[in-house]
């Protein structure tokens, strides 16, 4: 929209030997008061504007110095989008010709009509460089709307909800905060915001604060000026530098210290940094999305989070929910990682059996789509055919399901009376009186291998 509203704006360089003419055409093109018209009689002066890039040359083909193929592959080289309109005589018009072959874009004879030609060929440059910038901007659009579409998989409500908010994320500049079990996509969401924003062509850069002590971390986000410490040999630009323009991710922000938290926020309000050991400061203009596993306002409340750091880093909130309750969506992701697997490893293309659907769809997948990615991968390793069984599908060693939450109250109760059974020496009378059971109780939970007790211990 906005190219076709500056249709008629366009730089043009008028490069012509003869004085009067110049002024001539200078004139005549000015009268559209969004043309910026530029003369020169000198051809170097040209050639050293031309890093201006100008929308439109208007090229005399007979110039004192220099013929008008030079000139004109010079031009192709430094200015490679301009427009160029050669302007010849009626002798010259077999060259001028030549010189469209070679990249100009029309030729105009010196004539009656030399001014209303050049006036309608500019109005059809102009014409056609708006139409053009509008499909390049449809074109990334649609490409932006493919990476989303291609990176994210899934279809569930949940799911789709989420991508609802990544859109609207995208679309504006505020902050973000995102939240969700570990390996549930997090990172791979907000790298989707950065790359469908208008940021998309600055740096994503991602820090993980839970990798790194307290100490390292400030120099790791905020640069370090060389001999700030022990080890300091050299200038180090830190991540917000880096990231100017662009997007910083900072993952597992609940990990970060309470002095640390202080200074983040200083940078935030003041959008500058100062690097370690230096008294300058740096502006930087960055679009923060943070990302936890934690509950954040609980933090605050327990008062390991600062709440101005809190309301500042906020913005829009986008909880992703675990694997286990976007349904089909498991089958999706794993129809894409095979498929990814394959390629990547030049195997050829494998399916997922009915049963091996099933297969996985009955597990709650604790590591998400993490989790589900290792899986599908092992499984394409080790099925013999085209065909990926439930049999190549391993769960039990990749899915460390958390026991503690799942025991039921007779399996906590055995625990605990082995647990005294190991301490006291397998004396089951003192184990009874101390649990305040009857000694039976414990025989028979013996009788039955709910609890055990050594060979050489049974007496
Ligand atoms: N919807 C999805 N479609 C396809 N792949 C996905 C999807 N969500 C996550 N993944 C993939 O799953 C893996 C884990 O994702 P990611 O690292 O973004 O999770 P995370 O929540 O940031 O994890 P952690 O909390 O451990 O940092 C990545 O390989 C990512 O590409």
């Amino acid at each position: 929209m906005s190219s076709l509203q500056n249709e008629s704006a366009a730089k043009i360089f008028v490069l012509e030997d003869d004085l009067w003419y110049s002024q001539f055409l200078s004139y005549h093109l000015s009268t559209n008061p969004d043309h910026q018209v530029e003369v020169f009689n000198s051809v170097e002066e040209f050639l050293g504007r031309l890093t201006e890039a100008p929308t439109i040359i208007t090229l005399d083909y007979h110039l004192p110095s220099v013929t008008g193929e030079e000139v004109l592959q010079q031009i192709l080289q430094k200015s490679p989008k301009s427009y160029i309109i050669v302007i010849s005589g009626q002798e010259d018009i077999r060259k001028a010709v030549s010189l469209m072959k070679m990249g100009a874009y029309d030729y105009i004879v010196k004539n009656e009509e030399t001014k209303d030609r050049l006036w309608s060929i500019v109005e059809k440059i102009k014409h056609n460089k708006s139409l053009q910038q509008e499909l390049e901007v449809l074109r990334s659009e649609v490409k932006q709307k493919y990476t989303l579409g291609s990176e994210l998989v899934g279809s569930s409500e949940p799911i789709k909800k989420v991508f609802q908010l990544v859109e609207k994320a995208a679309a504006n500049n505020i902050n973000v905060t995102i939240t969700g079990e570990t390996g549930t996509g997090k990172e791979l969401i907000a790298k989707a915001i950065h790359q469908n924003s208008r940021r998309a062509k600055m740096p994503f850069v991602a820090v993980n604060i839970a990798a790194l002590p307290s100490e390292l971390l400030e120099s790791e986000l905020f640069g370090h000026e060389k001999g700030a410490f022990t080890g300091a040999t050299a200038r180090r630009v830190g991540k917000f530098e880096e990231a100017n323009g662009g997007t910083l991710f900072l993952d597992e922000i609940g990990e970060m210290s309470f002095n640390l938290q202080s200074k983040l926020l200083r940078v935030l309000q003041e959008r500058e940094v100062t690097p370690v050991g230096s008294n300058k400061s740096i502006p930087v203009e960055v679009r923060i999305v943070t990302a936890t596993h934690r509950n954040l306002m609980d933090e605050v409340k327990k008062g390991n989070f600062r709440e101005d750091l809190f309301y500042r880093l906020l913005g829009v909130q986008v909880h992703l929910p675990p694997l286990r309750e976007r349904g089909h969506d498991i089958i999706l992701i794993a129809n894409k990682v095979l498929k990814d697997f394959c390629k990547q490893n030049d195997m050829e293309d494998k399916t997922l059996t009915a049963e091996a659907q099933k297969k996985l769809l009955s597990h709650p997948f604790p590591g998400n789509v993490r989790e589900l990615k290792a899986v599908v991968e092992l499984a394409a390793v080790l099925s013999e055919s085209k065909a990926v069984t439930d049999s190549d599908i391993q769960l039990q060693s990749l899915a460390p399901t958390s026991s503690s939450e799942e025991k039921t109250l007779d399996e906590y109760i055995h625990e605990t009376v082995q647990r005294y059974l190991d301490k006291y020496n397998y004396n089951v009378v003192y184990v009874a009186d101390k649990l305040k059971v009857g000694k039976s109780t414990i025989y028979r939970m013996i009788q039955k291998g709910a609890v055990l007790i050594p060979e050489q211990k049974r007496y």
